[in-house]
């Protein structure tokens, strides 16, 4: 185990964030951004728009042309035409609000244990120069079933299991259906890249809350990043902004559509698809007036089994450019904690 796991998170953070919050506190330096290796600051968003993608048109060959060219620019897209409606929506986004209005002590009952990723809390602290993330998140595992942690899923409000379930089960359909499609956009057998997930693969549900912070230009709600997963679904806040995408080297705001779902993919569908579709650097920002709540579904393939670039993707103009690989949580884990881009690692030199 790294030496660094051992950092006390309590002596890191002294006071809550939304304690800091409601007294509109100075943000303590282990917030602070410091420098800012990527992207512009300036909002690029009427330059780069978020593409829209209708999921009940992707039997047609022009929406599987744009899905193709959406994953391999800004390897995101605004998912709409989904069967969820919005008052459907609508409750989901009540139970994690419910959650979180809920006192302290009676959220603390869920607490995430140090060390371990499920549960209620901060971000992981992995080492003593890491910069905070201004936000809470709640981490479930949700599929596969019998690896539910029951303990850590709240019973108040008294429908959120159930809401989380269901909503998590109809998320994973839309995935499932949205990779066929991806395969079917290159050519390749549906299955390329869903069989390689598996039967039995990972899905883990973030709610995250994000309260208001007095100095947005200092301090992240999540820090940049690109997801481990194969691919991600987001709901959104209904009013409040803040996810970016770093898109040709530019911070671009996604904005929040009502009934619409961000979908981004994950490292490891960057791998299985040999580097043609990204896994889009991404990162939260804070406001000064409202908190911003979103929920996040993380799929990834069983830890088990060998991922790798489909076979159809690799010819002589496009080499491989990835190893097989499994477990890539665990490698990306152990990148975070050395400061290293866990894709990086996995890649082929030339
Ligand atoms: O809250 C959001 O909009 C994004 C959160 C995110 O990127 C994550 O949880 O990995
Ligand atoms: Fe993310």
């Amino acid at each position: 185990m790294a030496r660094s796991l051992l950092v006390s998170e309590e002596k890191l953070v002294p006071r809550s964030i939304q304690e800091m919050s409601m007294d509109d506190d100075e943000p303590p330096s282990q917030y602070l951004v410091k420098g800012n290796s990527f992207g512009s600051k300036e909002d690029s968003s009427i330059l780069i728009p978020i593409p829209i993608i209708d999921v009940s048109l992707l039997s047609s060959q022009s929406e599987l042309e744009k899905l193709r060219s959406a994953l391999s620019s800004a390897g995101c897209f605004q998912a709409i035409g989904h069967g969820m409606s919005t008052s459907y929506l609508d409750k989901v986004r009540e139970i994690a609000k419910q959650f979180f209005a809920l006192p302290v002590e009676e959220k603390q009952k869920y607490a995430r244990a140090p060390n371990e990723s499920e549960g209620y809390g901060n971000d992981r602290v992995v080492s003593e120069n890491q910069v905070l993330d201004w936000s809470y998140r709640l981490t479930l595992r949700v599929f596969p079933k019998e690896k539910r942690r029951l303990a850590l899923w709240p019973e108040n409000p008294s429908d959120f299991s159930e809401t989380l379930e269901e909503f998590s089960s109809k998320v994973k359909s839309m995935m499932d259906y949205l990779l066929k499609s991806m395969a079917r956009s290159l050519n390749l057998k549906e299955g390329s890249f869903l069989d390689q997930f598996g039967k039995q693969s990972l899905l883990q549900a973030r709610v995250n809350f994000y309260p208001r912070c007095s100095r947005p230009d200092l301090v992240l709600g999540v820090k940049p990043h690109t997801d481990r997963s194969g691919i991600t679904t987001l709901l959104q806040d209904k009013e409040v902004e803040g996810l970016q995408v770093l898109i040709d080297d530019k911070w671009v705001n996604v904005p929040t559509i009502p009934d619409a779902l961000v979908v981004n993919l994950g490292d490891q569908m960057q791998i299985m698809s040999n580097g043609i579709f990204k896994s889009p650097m991404h990162r939260v920002v804070t406001n000064t007036k409202k908190l911003r709540m979103s929920i996040a579904i993380f799929n990834e393939p069983e830890p088990e089994n060998d991922i790798g670039p489909v076979e159809g993707l690799i010819n002589e103009t496009r080499p491989r450019l990835y190893r097989n690989v499994n477990n890539y949580g665990d490698i990306n884990y152990r990148c975070y904690q050395e400061g290293k881009i866990a894709l990086e690692t996995v890649k082929i030199a030339d």
